[in-house]
């Protein structure tokens, strides 16, 4: 059974020249993004730029939000990830997903318009609230962390 979750189409090349995004197997957990630039672009070594997807969603319920990962890949083969290495897509967000495209790569990497260059996830959320506390209630763990049990 799949959430609804409500999409706007920004870029009418959406929905004619490439397809909506979608589970490319039945087992898939994420679905791959689209550059929706005017051109063909270089990204330069080192360089970072950002990628409109033609498409807006709003998730809309607070329990929900999106995230945007690197496809492996093009991070593995190309060295194309995210300049934020993460996107966290607030559920109430409603403009463009937006893709940060960081070329960490040596060699300059060609995007084609209607590349899949990433992946969106949805993802449950749980909202915290706070409870102040002057000690808590003590843990095997403890303070320790940052490799203090060792890597053996
Ligand atoms: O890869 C991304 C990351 C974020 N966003 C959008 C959706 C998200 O809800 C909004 C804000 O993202 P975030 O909170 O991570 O960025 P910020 O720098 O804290 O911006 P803001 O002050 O708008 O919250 O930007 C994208 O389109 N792509
Ligand atoms: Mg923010």
């Amino acid at each position: 059974m799949k959430t609804p979750i409500e999409l706007k189409i920004l870029d009418s090349r959406i929905g004619s020249e490439f397809p909506l995004p979608a589970y490319a197997t039945p087992g898939s957990a994420g679905m791959d993004l689209r550059a929706m630039t005017d051109t063909a672009m270089v990204i330069e070594p080192g360089q970072t730029v950002l990628i409109p997807t033609g498409i807006a969603i709003h998730v809309a319920d607070p329990s929900l939000a999106a995230v945007i990962l690197p496809r492996s890949g093009m991070g593995h083969k190309n060295g194309i990830v995210l300049g934020n290495l993460v996107g966290l897509i607030d559920s109430d967000y409603q403009g463009q997903l937006m893709v940060s495209c960081w070329n960490r790569s040596d060699k300059p990497f060609t995007l084609d318009i209607g590349d899949r260059l990433a992946q969106l996830m949805f993802v449950p959320v749980v909202q915290a609230e706070f409870t102040l506390v002057d000690e808590f209630n003590s843990s095997d763990r403890g303070e320790g962390g940052f490799g203090h049990s060792g890597t053996k």
